[in-house]
């Protein structure tokens, strides 16, 4: 396993190939979607069969993440009552003490997605700024798009060098990122966490094992460089 100190994310797994290779490579966190308008669409007895053969040692290092969009507690009991996630991620517009009410309730750490197109956008994550475990950074949806994320779009990259938190709260850097791109994208946010799903995919909701080992290499080579 490589091990980088950037931590890496890798969402919307969906096949027990990509699983192994992102694990392999060393990413931190495995995403899984449970939003159903998605490509990248799970159940949680398909993510239960997905990592059922990991090394069970990987778990000292690996996260598990559930992605819900604005996720009732019935939703989420649905997942629970299956499948053991270490980290929920809430991509809809959750407001704080949602959050704080899911870290409790559940017993799990949080993602807290926050839309960006401008500089303005950031001042209304700093609501959730030691409240959420991790805040995620990715583009706003275009216009029309039917998900909130997951839709290989970027914001300029530089606009979290206006990004500050006294709660040191650590965050993702999301939106568009490619094995090509990640180097570019951290040296310009230096950002502590990269996600990424369309760019280590074949197709929508088809991970490319290629890419995604491409992806965290890139990253590791950028943490060695820096
Ligand atoms: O992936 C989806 O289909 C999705 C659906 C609803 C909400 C969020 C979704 N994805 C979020 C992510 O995969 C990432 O956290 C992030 O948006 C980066 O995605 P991408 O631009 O595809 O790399």
């Amino acid at each position: 396993m490589a091990g980088s100190q950037t931590l890496i994310k890798i969402c919307g797994l969906t096949d027990e190939e990509a699983v192994e290779t992102a694990v392999e490579a060393g990413a931190d966190f495995l995403g899984f979607v449970f939003f159903p308008k998605s490509p990248r669409a799970v159940t949680p007895e398909r993510v239960v069969e997905m990592v059922a053969d990991l090394p069970p040692e990987i778990w000292d290092e690996v996260k598990t993440v559930g992605l819900f969009v604005d996720p009732t507690d019935a939703d989420l009991d649905a997942v629970f009552r299956i499948l053991r996630l270490d980290v929920v991620q809430l991509h809809g517009d959750e407001t704080p003490e949602r959050v704080e009410h899911i870290r409790l309730e559940y017993g799990v750490e949080v993602i807290k997605a926050i839309g960006v197109a401008t500089a303005a956008d950031l001042d209304g994550a700093k609501a959730y700024a030691g409240i959420a475990d991790y805040l995620l950074f990715d583009a706003k949806p275009p216009a029309g798009a039917d998900r909130p994320g997951g839709n290989a779009v970027s914001f300029p990259w530089d606009l979290m060098l206006k990004w500050s938190d006294p709660s040191d709260t650590l965050w993702f850097l999301a939106g568009g990122l490619t094995p090509d791109t990640v180097g570019e994208a951290m040296r310009q946010s230096c950002a502590p966490g990269v996600d990424v799903s369309s760019g280590v995919e074949s197709a929508p909701g088809e991970k490319d094992p290629e890419l995604i080992a491409r992806f965290i290499a890139a990253v590791a080579a950028e943490d060695d460089a820096a």
